[in-house]
């Protein structure tokens, strides 16, 4: 049995609005969007995977604040985890650094406007129950 490699995926919220991030590559992934985030790496927290994610990818500082229920199947051998998360005062608008091209706060009449990733769509499901 392969070991599950946990990607941990944020989903930032702001005045009752989801940050959505379309990502630029892989070519199979590139245009579809999704939670921002990434691998945990060996030794770290998810919860800390998160804020360095985040920090890397969209320049800004944030918070994760609760564990969104449920485990989301990728591509063997990723499993996506979800956390809610907050940015922190001061920090910097979110910016796309890196691996994507543009970014959306949506509003939840428009969280289904865009085209998130297939795999990410019971992810989204569950965020969206929770809010
Ligand atoms: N970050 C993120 N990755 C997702 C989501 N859904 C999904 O299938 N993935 C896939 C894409 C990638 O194959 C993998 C995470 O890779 P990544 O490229 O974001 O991770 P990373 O920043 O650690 O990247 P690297 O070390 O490989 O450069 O999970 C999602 O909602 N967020």
């Amino acid at each position: 049995m392969t070991e599950r490699i946990v990607v941990v995926g944020a989903a930032v919220l702001r005045d009752g609005c989801l940050l959505a991030a379309r990502r630029s590559a892989p070519a199979e992934l590139a245009g579809r969007w999704e939670l921002p985030g990434g691998k945990v790496e060996p030794g770290e927290e998810a919860e800390e995977a998160l804020v360095r994610e985040l920090r890397e990818e969209l320049g800004v500082e944030a918070a994760a604040v609760r564990r969104v229920p449920g485990e989301f199947p990728l591509r063997e051998p990723y499993v996506l985890r979800v956390w809610t998360a907050r940015l922190l005062e001061g920090s910097p608008e979110p910016k796309p650094l890196q691996d994507h091209d543009e970014l959306r706060w949506l509003p939840p009449d428009e969280v289904w406007d865009v085209e998130w990733l297939d795999q990410d769509v019971a992810a989204v499901l569950e965020v969206v129950r929770g809010v």
